[in-house]
């Protein structure tokens, strides 16, 4: 897990990118891939400091490298979804008065209640999704209010979490803010509000009229609206960037900062998705995107509001045993070599000759299962694989399970649809080429993996103009357009689809 930053000029060129990657370039926060994994394998952490100390790495990187501060017009930023940050009372004075001749992790070191956020990969709150889901009616009822049933990982539920176990710690936290709202908060020396689309993975706000459930605030701790904030449309302008910045690296005073928001809906803001494509995401969790039109919320999957358009939703489904399974298998089939990988990819078939598997090392989100199960051909549990076999029977299987899920959604694959892919494991041709076959659909990347930075560039340009009702499509209408990387080959047909239905995932 990284810390990325991607600046673009007036005609949507990138011009830099540049990262922090926590465990390497943070060593002393003794992360591994930028979390803590507590000893019940159910609470994951991070440390709110190091995410502070990135901020501070990343800026001094762009300093040395000569980036030119001073013609940033406007920037925005994202933050993995659900994660959370408690900031002290108190810590709204000094976040307004930040020294420039200090490092942000320096003057910000006492200002967290909680030191080690909740992330999204956290799964330890069990009974708070019971309890909000008993609170409300039903886990359907709860659906239809935010856009999703109670899940472990959702903000609401981790700060009732932390009420429960701590009230002490609670009532001395005077803002929660999101990881999203928690980044622009820095930028803006100021609390920043959280935006509709982020805001809408808390088990807290009602996706319809955007604003918070009392009922569920209610439910998850006293006083949580005070703390929360109000909300805001994901491409409003919150101010301009703080004294500190203007200062200590030469920005312009007049830079904008503009609402951040979850990586997710950053994602489909930087791939320009349309109505009937489908984004796949392959980074860290593997996660899968629609735009709809019309909310229909239900049990399985969450629905957002959209990040580009406020009378817009998005769907998402979250896969978490996505890039680290991924590379586990790698590792132990392919000597740790993406290459290895993807030769064993090009040599075996597609279908895997009726060889299946399901891969969850961790609790996974979607399906609700856990444990590594092979079927072969005779649909007969076996205990292990060949190697090659292995890696096509973990890729297949990983994409199979977003077609069959996204099918349930309700989305029908087109003629006309397109995957679009995005994330770290997107550079790999041959995995891109089985989520050809498995959707039976061609599949197009844009130029970086990092759409979900890209996005907030554009989000950035856009939130200058977003008040003349000038949409995301128009500003970014001269942005190069998603690039076909592969199509699904002649063989890929619906047959051995059908069998993997059948024998159900
Ligand atoms: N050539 C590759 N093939 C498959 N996976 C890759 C490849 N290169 C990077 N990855 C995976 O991409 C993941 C990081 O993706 P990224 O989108 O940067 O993550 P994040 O979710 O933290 O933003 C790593 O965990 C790594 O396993
Ligand atoms: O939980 C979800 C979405 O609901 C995750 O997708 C997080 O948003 C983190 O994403 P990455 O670290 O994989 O980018």
């Amino acid at each position: 897990m990284k810390l990325k930053v991607t600046a673009v000029d007036e005609q949507l060129r990138v011009t830099y990118e540049e990262n922090v990657h926590f465990d390497t370039d943070l060593p002393e926060f003794r992360t591994q891939g930028g979390v803590y994994v507590h000893s019940d394998r159910l609470t994951v952490t991070s440390p709110v400091l190091m995410w502070v100390k990135a901020l501070d790495v990343i800026l001094e990187k762009m300093k040395s490298s000569g980036f030119n501060f001073a013609q940033v017009k406007a920037l925005s930023g994202a933050g993995q979804q659900h994660g959370s940050v408690y900031w002290k009372e108190g810590a709204h004075h000094i976040l307004k008065n930040l020294s420039p001749d200090l490092p942000l992790h320096q003057s910000l070191k006492a200002c967290f209640s909680v030191s080690d956020s909740p992330i999204w990969m956290d799964s330890s709150t069990a009974s708070q999704c019971f309890s909000l889901e008993k609170t409300v009616g039903g886990a359907q009822q709860l659906a239809n209010i935010t856009g999703s049933r109670a899940y472990e990982r959702f903000t609401g539920n981790q700060i009732a979490k932390i009420y429960s176990q701590n009230p002490e710690v609670y009532i001395q936290t005077e803002r929660i803010t999101l990881v999203s709202s928690f980044a622009a908060s820095l930028f803006l020396g100021d609390y920043a509000p959280i935006d509709y689309s982020d805001g809408s993975g808390m088990n807290l706000l009602q996706i319809c009229d955007k604003r918070w459930s009392m009922t569920c605030l209610n439910a998850c701790a006293p006083g949580l609206e005070e703390k929360l904030g109000h909300t805001v449309p994901s491409s409003s302008v919150l101010g301009s960037i703080a004294p500190y910045y203007i200062q200590r690296y030469g920005f312009s005073p007049d830079c904008k900062v503009v609402a951040f928001t979850g990586d997710n809906p950053a994602s489909l803001a930087g791939m320009r998705l349309e109505e009937g494509d489908i984004a796949i995401s392959l980074g860290t969790s593997d996660t899968l995107f629609l735009w709809i039109q019309e909310p229909m919320p239900a049990t399985e999957g969450h629905i957002l509001c959209n990040p580009v358009d406020s009378r817009a939703y998005m769907a998402l489904l979250c896969f978490k045993n996505g890039s680290l399974m991924r590379e586990r298998i790698r590792d132990d089939c392919a000597s740790g070599s993406w290459d290895e990988f993807s030769k064993a990819l090009t040599s075996t078939v597609t279908g895997n000759n009726g060889n299946l598997g399901f891969y969850f090392d961790v609790m996974e989100i979607t399906p609700e299962a856990v444990g590594i199960h092979r079927f072969n051909k005779d649909n007969k549990k076996v205990p292990d694989f060949p190697k090659e076999v292995e890696i096509r029977a973990l890729i297949e299987g990983q994409f199979m399970a977003k077609r069959i899920h996204a099918e349930k959604l309700g989305y029908k694959i087109m003629p006309k649809t397109r995957i679009l892919a995005t994330g770290g494991a997107s550079h790999n041709k041959e995995i891109l080429q089985v989520l050809a076959d498995v959707f039976n659909t061609p599949v197009y990347t844009i130029d970086t993996a990092n759409s979900a930075c890209l996005g907030c560039a554009y989000r950035a340009i856009h939130g200058l103009v977003a008040e003349t009702s000038v949409s995301l499509a128009d500003v970014v209408k001269l942005a190069p357009a998603p690039r076909l990387v592969v199509t699904p080959a002649a063989e890929a047909d619906e047959k051995w689809l059908l069998t993997w239905g059948v024998r159900g995932l």
